[in-house]
């Protein structure tokens, strides 16, 4: 009908596109090469991209002190490679790749080049390595805003923003673990061939010693109360005077901790640094504080895969809480 061939309106379009446009533009960044920026003000826990591996390799083994098996890799990778349609290579061909001074670029033809595209862009999928195209767009910072996190059910790796972007903020992950001083961060980083501006790496004097040592201390703060957090936590009550005492300072380590990770910013580790403290409020019977922490993991835990076990760990938790919260206030459980 004639009706039929009218554009639609905008709002009609709205109706019908089954996907919003993307939260997120590639653009260049300074110094960078490409990268991601966000296109509207992304609140903490908007997904900002779920992608599928478009190759994925069986992780190689790693001798320790060797660096990365490169010929393993290329020719793992090149073994994929060939499988894959050719609009998939071109994608892949796109990707930025490092190779270090006196690394053979051509060994046999452009296909060592793969090596150093996977070596430069390749996440973990749960139990092997792959590339995502647009994932691998996302440059790092050793205070991102956002974190990502693979989802085995859909077989997607999933990128949230970990914290509140505003329009035009680029985009930032992590490729390596943030809980190291900034030498060790940067020979981590070398491989990616870039040494690391970020907000916490400009960092000179006596801030650097503060930013450095507060990642360290988070580091040994997990350490400790990891113990207390992983066993079974409904039933090791505290009963002795000498195991309250420990208890307690467990849950004060705890509050320290999360005061470290506010200063540092580091977002990434807020879910497990949450379900900490809950867990050491448990111990000493601070219901109140215990359920209201396992509500802020549950919710972090939801922004990152809503149906993943830790989630559900976090839900029965805040619930088993909540539970001996009310029972103390005199209101009794369900
Ligand atoms: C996974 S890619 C990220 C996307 C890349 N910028 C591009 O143009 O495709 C990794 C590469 O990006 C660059 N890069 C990532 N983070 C950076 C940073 N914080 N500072 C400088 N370069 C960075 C480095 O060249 C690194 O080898």
């Amino acid at each position: 009908s004639q009706q039929s061939c009218k554009p639609p309106s905008s709002l009609e379009l709205q109706n019908i596109c089954p996907f919003p446009p993307e939260p997120y533009i590639v653009l260049p960044s300074k110094g960078k090469g490409l990268g991601v920026f966000a296109r509207t003000n992304l609140p903490a826990g908007t997904i900002i991209l779920r992608e599928t591996p478009i190759l994925t390799i069986p992780p190689p083994i790693i001798k320790k002190g060797a660096g990365y098996p490169m010929p393993a890799i290329s020719s793992a990778v090149r073994a994929e490679f060939r499988n894959l349609p050719s609009s998939s290579q071109s994608e892949i061909l796109t990707l930025h790749h490092h190779a270090f001074p006196g690394e053979p670029e051509k060994g046999e033809g452009w296909t060592d080049i793969l090596g150093y595209i996977f070596r430069t862009n390749a996440y973990n999928t749960g139990t092997n390595i792959g590339l995502f195209p647009r994932i691998a767009r996302i440059n790092h910072s050793c205070r991102p805003n956002a974190a990502y996190t693979w989802n085995a059910r859909s077989g997607q790796r999933i990128v949230y923003a970990s914290r509140a972007i505003e329009a035009g903020e680029e985009i930032s992950d992590s490729y390596i673990s943030l809980l190291l001083p900034r030498a060790e961060r940067r020979k981590r980083l070398a491989r990616y061939g870039f040494e690391c501006t970020c907000e916490a790496c400009s960092l000179a004097g006596k801030k650097l010693k503060e930013s450095d040592d507060r990642r360290m201390e988070i580091a040994s703060a997990f350490k400790m109360l990891e113990d207390s957090v992983q066993s079974n936590l409904t039933v090791a009550f505290s009963t002795s005077s000498s195991q309250m005492k420990e208890a307690r300072l467990a849950a004060n380590q705890s509050m320290h901790l999360l005061s470290l990770l506010e200063r540092e910013q580091l977002a990434d580790y807020y879910a497990k640094a949450y379900r900490a403290v809950a867990v050491s409020h448990a111990r000493v019977q601070d219901w109140e504080m215990a359920s209201v922490w396992a509500n802020k993991g549950f919710e972090r835990r939801v922004m990152e895969d809503p149906g993943s076990s830790w989630t559900v760990e976090m839900a029965e938790m805040t619930r088993s809480f909540i539970e001996e919260w009310k029972k103390e206030l005199g209101q009794g459980g369900d």
